[in-house]
């Protein structure tokens, strides 16, 4: 569905360098902190930026092979985009109308029902909440194969959040070939929602992984410096220095269960991985 492959761009002071892959029928997420790349590589895919090396495919065809019908097929949402905030919803179906040959006027006025966003007011008079709900309804009321959203969650309430990650559950199962792309900075959304998960770092992508591995496969061990220098750390990915002695992320955390008994094992979570893989020392 989308191939991002060695997207090379260089800014003063920072140079992106990443490849991902989305395929058809999988929500991938892209995680990292502020400022590591994720709107830049959003905005590369889309080529709404020039790059400075690396070629990206989206929807099977080169980016540069993109028609506006093609366009069509892409429903998408960016953290700095947004319509002019003097029309209200009923403006913007007229819009819709015109743009997507595909536009669904019913369900689209009936997600906005159900978030509670009013037809006849002025988006500006909206809050941020209701401006984020708004552009993901938009993208995904044309029946896209392909949803980018670039942290659709920002400004909403743990509610509204969990009722748009099961809208984008719904979008999804209605079509088994959709696929979708989404980043977020709040780690609990993408490990519910994604079939697998990148971390981006600095520009660069310092980890892909299959979402159901990261929470079954890695694990957060906690040592004092005896235990860490008797360790085997062949399956240690990273450590750090922590004031009781080390903290060791592991991708094997059974081998670690099975031979090291007496020592604590806490399960992983994105968060800890973020933290051990961007923060950690490699063995
Ligand atoms: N137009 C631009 N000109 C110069 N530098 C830019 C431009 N756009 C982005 N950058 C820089 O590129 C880096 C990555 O920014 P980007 O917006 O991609 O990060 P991000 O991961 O989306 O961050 P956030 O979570 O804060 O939105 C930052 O250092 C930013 O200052």
């Amino acid at each position: 569905m989308l191939i991002v492959n060695n997207l090379i761009k260089n800014y003063d002071g920072f140079s992106l360098n990443c490849s991902l892959n989305v395929l058809p029928g999988s929500i991938t997420g892209l995680i990292g902190k502020n400022g590591s790349g994720k709107s830049t590589t959003f905005k590369a895919a889309l080529g709404l930026i020039h790059i400075d090396g690396g070629s990206i495919e989206i929807l099977g065809k080169d980016l540069k092979q993109i028609t506006n019908k093609d366009k069509q097929k892409l429903g998408v949402a960016l953290s700095d985009s947004g319509f002019n905030t003097y029309l209200t919803i009923q403006d913007i179906t007229y819009i819709l109308k015109n743009m997507y040959d595909e536009y669904d006027n019913e369900k689209f006025l009936a997600q906005c029902g159900q978030f509670g966003l009013p037809q006849n007011k002025k988006i500006k008079e909206f809050s941020t909440g209701m401006k984020a709900k708004l552009k993901i309804i938009v993208a995904m009321s044309h029946n896209a194969s392909l949803l980018i959203l670039d942290e659709p969650t920002v400004g909403l309430d743990v509610m509204a959040r969990d009722e748009l990650l099961d809208l984008l559950r719904n979008y999804m199962a209605e079509d088994d070939s959709r696929s979708i792309l989404i980043s977020s900075h709040i780690s609990s959304d993408l490990e519910s929602l994604c079939d697998d998960i990148y971390m981006i770092h600095d520009g660069k992508i310092i980890l892909h992984e299959e979402t159901d591995i990261l929470l079954s496969d890695y694990a957060l061990l906690k040592l004092d410096q005896n235990q860490f220098e008797q360790l085997d750390k062949q399956y240690i990915v990273k450590y750090k220095k922590e004031t009781y002695g080390y903290s060791c992320l592991t991708n094997q955390k059974q081998f670690y269960l099975e031979n090291y008994p007496d020592i604590i094992i806490e399960k992983g979570n994105i968060d800890n991985l973020i933290t051990m893989i961007s923060r950690g020392v490699k063995i």
